[in-house]
């Protein structure tokens, strides 16, 4: 067992070729996730936080840099072995309506992790009612369809089949920005007792800088696939040391009104965003100096 679970060194992303070539969708980009640790990627659209997400779950295959999990590289490992060490990697998406099959039921939705890793013997009916059973639905939910849940229920469902093969990390990519308010924090409430049970790690993709002090442990601020800042998430968010932080912090809507005016006005008396350490226009990062540890 190691003590970092995942560990991006350096990571690279491009798509495309030739003239439809998109350079740098990712670049660079550094950071880790420890067992029971919640490390946020935040970042406006664009920014690079889904497919750094989609690589982790190897989607997306890298242009260079490594991506370990468990201290194995998993760029460099063979079909089948990087298919046994991503079945501890599960992802749940933003959208509990477009992320479910809606012609399956709840039980052939669950039963598709064990069967993908030659796990859907006769334990699986037992490991699908206690799945159900952690994230907070009734056993005959097996045999309904997703159209007969709300949307709050059915990222429970997509958290079951996340959690059914027994991951060690989950990569959240946006799980409740589709959902009401209140619906959100049952959900965050839930994946956090989950981790508390599990040590499950979370790769925790969000727009939404108010979110992660709620939700992480360390942040990593993207900008145009670039690492801007990283660090624990209280001094983040307490103390944004770049620029662009400053200003993502200032755009996220506040519920006390006299601390977003405070906020806004802070970071209208930013220097504007640098651009003279990035060749291409992005501002300058900082922060690197904690990028050995997140
Ligand atoms: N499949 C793809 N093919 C080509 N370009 C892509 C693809 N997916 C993403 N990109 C580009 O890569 C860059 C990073 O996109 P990505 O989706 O990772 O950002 P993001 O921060 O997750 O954005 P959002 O919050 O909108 O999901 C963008 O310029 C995007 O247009």
């Amino acid at each position: 067992m190691n003590d970092t679970l995942l560990e991006l060194r350096g990571l690279t992303v491009n798509y495309g070729r030739g003239r439809r070539r998109i350079p740098d969708a990712v670049s660079d980009v550094s950071l880790a996730v420890a067992p029971g640790e919640t490390v946020a990627l935040v970042g406006e659209s664009g920014s690079g936080k889904s497919t750094i997400g989609n690589v982790v779950l190897g989607l997306v295959p890298a242009t260079a840099g490594t991506v370990r999990f468990d201290g194995e590289d998993i760029t460099a490992a063979g079909r089948r072995r990087r298919r046994m060490l991503t079945r501890h990697i599960q992802p749940i998406f933003q959208d509990p309506y477009g992320s479910l099959n809606p012609s399956r039921t709840i039980r052939q939705t669950l039963i598709e992790p064990l069967l993908a890793h030659g796990r859907a013997g006769a334990a699986a009916g037992e490991r699908i009612a206690e799945v159900l059973d952690r994230v907070g639905l009734p056993a005959d939910a097996t045999d309904r369809y997703p159209d007969e849940f709300s949307g709050g229920q059915r990222q429970r469902i997509a958290i079951a089949r996340a959690l059914v093969a027994g991951p060690r990390l989950i990569v959240c990519d946006e799980p409740t920005s589709a959902l009401d308010l209140s619906i959100q924090a049952q959900v965050l409430n839930l994946l956090r007792r989950l981790q508390r049970e599990s040590g499950i790690g979370y790769l925790f993709i969000t727009h939404d800088l108010a979110l992660i002090r709620h939700v992480a442990d360390r942040v990593v601020v993207l900008y145009r696939g670039r690492v801007m800042e990283t660090g624990p998430a209280a001094r983040v968010t307490g103390e944004p040391q770049h620029p662009y932080t400053q200003a993502l912090l200032a755009a996220a809507p506040v519920p006390d009104p006299v601390e977003q005016r405070r906020r806004r006005a802070a970071a209208r008396s930013l220097p504007p965003v640098t651009t003279a350490a990035a060749p291409d226009g992005s501002p300058e990062r900082s922060g690197q100096g904690e990028h050995s540890r997140v």
